[in-house]
């Protein structure tokens, strides 16, 4: 993405933000509470259309790109709210995510032609493949509902991955995870890593200095630091920006305080991790 502006009413949520991410490799984008982060994500899904700026996929411009594309264009995502189908089996939602309907776009998808027997088994044997690779291979008869938050985290991926994306964009992926499985996800989108693009948007500072080869830092909407997790690490913009989130989330700060920066902006619990965990 190239100099994308977005703001919602007076708030300038991103302001020239530039970034990409190279083949094979995984990009953080972090920063404090109300630093963007999501917001970037959103443009890079096509959730927010952005006022100024541009997204190249590959080569190509994506204008006025909408979420139901991204599969289309070999872009894979998961959500912070997971976005599972509750009646559904594990091995179904993940089914979903590998519709071929998802590749042939969206036109066919609303008239839902149906699969051939011979292209179902394929596809329930690749989300069988898939579930297996990220160890939940035994919950596949499961309903989501059923099964813990950590698990149905790693059935959100499955799905995600079934399509095998060339850019897998990942918002926030460690948030409810216990330190262990942090570790856990951390090896997983290592591994990743050789076969996909992937962009990381996480607050998890451990995670993302252990996984990422690159890291873009955001502090309200500007691109304020961009390199390797040491680099990043060591930066004095960062440091500050960071040290801000603290103070801002400091237990004795006012629910109601004045809603006009990064650290007034939160609300997210387990958000407010200063730099180095
Ligand atoms: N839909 C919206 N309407 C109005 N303001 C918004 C909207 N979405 C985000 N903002 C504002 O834009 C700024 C950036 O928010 P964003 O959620 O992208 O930051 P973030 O880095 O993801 O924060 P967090 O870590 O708290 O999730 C904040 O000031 C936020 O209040």
């Amino acid at each position: 993405m190239t100099g994308v502006d977005v703001a919602f009413g007076g708030i300038k949520a991103l302001t020239g933000v530039s970034l990409d991410v190279a083949p094979r490799q995984v990009l953080g984008v972090i920063g404090p509470n109300g630093a963007g982060k999501t917001t970037l994500f959103n443009v890079a899904c096509g959730f927010v259309q952005p006022d100024a700026g541009t997204l190249h996929w590959q080569g190509r411009e994506l204008t006025g790109l909408r979420p139901h594309q991204l599969a289309g264009l070999g872009i894979g995502r998961t959500l912070q709210g997971l976005g599972l189908f509750d009646r559904m089996s594990v091995l179904e939602n993940v089914m979903v995510g590998a519709d071929r309907h998802a590749r042939s776009g969206f036109l066919s998808a609303l008239l839902a032609l149906p699969r051939s027997g011979t292209e179902e088994r394929a596809l329930r044997e690749r989300a069988l493949a898939v579930l297996s690779e990220l160890g939940i291979a035994d919950h596949a008869a499961r309903l989501p509902t059923s099964l813990p938050y950590p698990v149905r985290k790693r059935v959100a991926l499955a799905r995600a991955l079934v399509s095998e994306p060339d850019l897998l964009l990942l918002d926030e992926p460690a948030s409810g995870l216990s330190n262990d499985e942090m570790d856990e996800l951390g090896a997983l989108i290592r591994g990743l890593a050789g076969r996909m693009s992937v962009m990381l948007v996480e607050h998890h500072m451990d995670l993302v200095m252990s996984v990422c080869d690159d890291i873009v830092v955001l502090d309200f909407g500007r691109v304020i630091a961009r390199g390797g997790p040491e680099e990043v690490r060591r930066d004095p913009a960062v440091l500050a920006a960071y040290l801000g989130d603290e103070v801002g989330h400091h237990e004795d700060a006012p629910a109601d305080g004045p809603a006009d920066g990064p650290a007034a902006t939160a609300g997210h619990p387990g958000h407010n991790d200063p730099v180095g965990g």
